[in-house]
């Protein structure tokens, strides 16, 4: 997966949804730390493509910050199914995630390198430096804040322009109800990856909309 298009993922915990999923979905996120299945599961032919993900807690995930949960993403991305992986930019920085990089570019994994602030949306300036940094450590720099208000989403919203413009993959959104839209609005500025559960009480996030609506609202944009 190159990203050079938007890619919808259908969110999810369960690999057997991808077939109802296919429908509107581009590619799965399978999310590791919240599923019962191990990596074992991803040992199988599958309809779409696989992005897996090891969310470290303190990002939103479940995962204990173990080398057990980078074992796992190393194993991950062996499988031919998986053709990109998550890692956070802070387990690149101050983390051993380097060789979940290195492993992956050895399978030609796609890496999508992402920080997530479940708090608010810091200024401009850090969201361009956090940007820059992912995208000078893996292929996409993606960045999932929390908009308390329409500025944010904004803000946001201009920050993916910019870095597209200046040739950046980016992927971008804004958690919440203030900034729910920008998850369809945003790759409209460039982002390239959308994230939807199948139904709304299987979100991975706050503000995600399910994914038919997403592809709906999304076509009906663009
Ligand atoms: O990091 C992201 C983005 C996300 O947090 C969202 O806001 O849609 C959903 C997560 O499943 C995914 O790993």
């Amino acid at each position: 997966m190159d990203f050079s298009e938007f890619v919808l993922m259908a969110s999810t915990t369960r690999l057997n949804e991808i077939e109802r999923a296919k429908q509107y979905a581009d590619a799965v996120e399978f999310r590791l730390d919240l599923a019962d299945a191990g990596v074992d599961a991803l040992d199988v032919s599958l309809p779409l493509p696989v992005l897996v993900t090891n969310r470290v807690k303190g990002e939103g995930g479940e995962a204990a910050p173990t080398t057990d949960r980078l074992d796992r993403l190393c194993r991950a991305v062996k499988q031919p199914t998986v053709k990109a992986v998550d890692i956070e930019l802070s387990t690149l920085t101050d983390g051993d995630g380097e060789r979940v990089v290195d492993q992956a570019r050895e399978h030609d994994v796609t890496v999508v390198v992402s920080t997530h602030d479940f708090e608010e949306t810091p200024n401009r300036d850090r969201l361009l430096s956090l940007l820059t940094q992912a995208d000078e450590l893996g292929d996409v720099a993606k960045l999932a804040v929390t908009a308390k208000n329409r500025r944010d989403a904004l803000t946001l919203l201009s920050v993916t322009e910019e870095t597209t413009r200046n040739g950046r993959t980016v992927a971008t959104m804004a958690m919440g109800e203030a900034g729910r839209h920008s998850r369809v609005v945003a790759p409209l500025y460039g982002s390239r990856i959308g994230y939807a559960p199948l139904s709304g009480e299987h979100a991975t996030a706050p503000g995600q909309y399910d994914l038919e609506t997403f592809r709906q609202l999304y076509e009906s944009l663009r």
